[in-house]
């Protein structure tokens, strides 16, 4: 039976949607794999490599275009720009296809898309990119030079080169671009570290203990998570080691009340409950009835009895929780500068107006959140960004405004390896390639007893 579509015009619908009519390429990718059930394994996997490859180099991939076309990306009609794309990155990235093969089959998906005037356009672009690719000239400014190379925006870089100096905005960028194995946290109410890794081990998977905790593993080797047994039976979570570091900071003891004001879909509110160790009581909100939705059945899973999920908006005050809980855990809404790694395409989709805007919401937010913590309690306040609006900025600000909180100093909660990562003024600030985890950011104020 012939395929009514091939993979490369696959590739080629899900480019479109994702850069011609802003739909985020996970969801457009999701969407064409759960459609196309006749694609076998090997097709899936080129689809996945072609989409994410072609988006997460995609300035670099236009620059090479723009040497070698005289019409210029921009101006191209957005099929062709896109069939081109994606051509560049299989000559550039992709050494198992070959070059003549790229061609031929760009050129036919040009014809099939009613663009036969234009395939000696389409074969010459891209039979001169593939003999001449390693005489591609890079821009001679060294911030210019990184946003080619990495594909990154310049307004971007510049938000980071004012804190960080130019070496570590590069490895940042290296990082984000490595392929990297999954990281887990083990179910300890359920099951030992050692348990979970020989349960993984007979399930064939390699888990390898992180070095920051000693119930974290990365693990590859595996094909689809949902079909674990392990991971149906709710013995370990995905969740990124920095967002462990928030259970680790606020450190809870048996009994605590804890309130998680923005918890969807629940890594750090379900961490947190394993501390407590079947004590306490863990209080999970979150915006919308899906988000909740999608906490419950996380909570389910993992099989926990000491939390309570609600629909609240964190920046509507509710006045019968002041003063309730020990910890409150405001993990909130942010730019996610720093998992750009993991979200190929919102590098692109990201203003820098933004960054104000959600520095704003998060002040917004603390300001309620802040009346939840009893007098002698701690507010836990994070981000997975690396932009200082959204983080030091509004530490400063919160001390600023409620003299009755003042910062802990975290180092004692943290390993060794990351005594490195803790500010001047005591907060962790974790910076991926340079630390082993994503971007992320975590301040623990306590309130005073009076
Ligand atoms: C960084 S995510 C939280 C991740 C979560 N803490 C975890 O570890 O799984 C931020 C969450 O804030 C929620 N959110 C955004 N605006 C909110 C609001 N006004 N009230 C409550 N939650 C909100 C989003 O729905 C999102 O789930």
């Amino acid at each position: 039976m012939t395929k009514p579509l091939s993979e490369r015009e696959i590739v080629l619908g899900i480019l479109m949607d994702v850069t011609e009519h802003d739909v985020y390429s996970h969801i457009a990718l999701g969407n064409v794999l759960s459609k196309y059930q006749y694609l076998d394994k090997k097709e899936r996997s080129f689809i996945t490599r072609v989409t994410e490859g072609t988006l997460e180099h995609m300035i670099e991939i236009d620059y090479i275009l723009n040497q070698f076309s005289k019409v210029k990306v921009q101006k191209m009609k957005p099929v062709i720009r896109n069939i081109l794309r994606s051509a560049v990155y299989q000559l550039k990235y992709m050494d198992s296809v070959p070059d003549s093969a790229v061609c031929n089959e760009a050129v036919k998906l040009a014809v099939k898309k009613g663009f036969g005037t234009l395939k000696g356009f389409v074969n010459g672009v891209l039979r001169n990119v593939a003999r001449k690719m390693d005489e591609v000239s890079y821009p001679k400014d060294p911030v210019e030079a990184l946003s080619v190379k990495y594909s990154m925006l310049g307004w971007i870089l510049d938000l980071w080169l004012e804190e960080y100096s130019i070496d570590t905005v590069e490895k940042i960028l290296a990082d984000f671009q490595k392929e990297k194995p999954v990281t887990i946290r083990c179910n300890t109410s359920r099951i030992s570290p050692e348990e979970l890794e020989e349960r993984l081990k007979a399930e064939g998977v390699t888990a390898v203990k992180h070095k920051y905790l000693p119930y974290a593993y990365s693990i590859t080797g595996y094909d689809y998570l949902g079909e674990m047994e392990s991971f149906r039976q709710g013995l370990f979570a995905v969740q990124d080691i920095s967002s462990m570091l928030v259970g680790e900071i606020a450190s809870p003891k048996e009994g605590d009340s804890i309130l998680d004001v923005c918890a969807a879909p629940g890594g750090k509110s379900i961490h947190l409950a394993d501390k407590l160790n079947g004590t306490g009581h863990v209080e999970a909100r979150d915006l919308t009835t899906y988000k909740t939705g999608l906490i419950q059945e996380n909570v389910g899973r993992m099989q926990f009895g000491n939390i309570s999920v609600v629909q609240w908006d964190a920046t509507v005050p509710d006045e019968a929780a002041f003063d309730s809980a020990d910890i409150v855990i405001a993990d909130l809404p942010c730019s996610g500068l720093g998992v750009l790694g993991r979200k190929t395409d919102l590098k692109y989709k990201t203003m820098k107006e933004q960054i104000q805007e959600l520095s704003g919401l998060q002040k917004k937010i603390l300001d309620v959140v802040r009346r939840y913590v009893k007098p002698g309690g701690v507010l836990i306040y994070s981000t997975c960004t690396i932009s200082r609006a959204e983080n030091m900025d509004n530490v400063h600000w919160f001390l600023e405004k409620y003299p009755e909180f003042t910062l802990d100093n975290i180092e004692d909660k943290v390993c060794s390896e990351l005594k490195d990562s803790v500010t001047e003024q005591g907060c962790l600030r974790l910076l991926p390639g340079v630390h082993e985890s994503d971007g992320f950011f975590i301040a623990r104020f306590r309130r005073s007893l009076e």
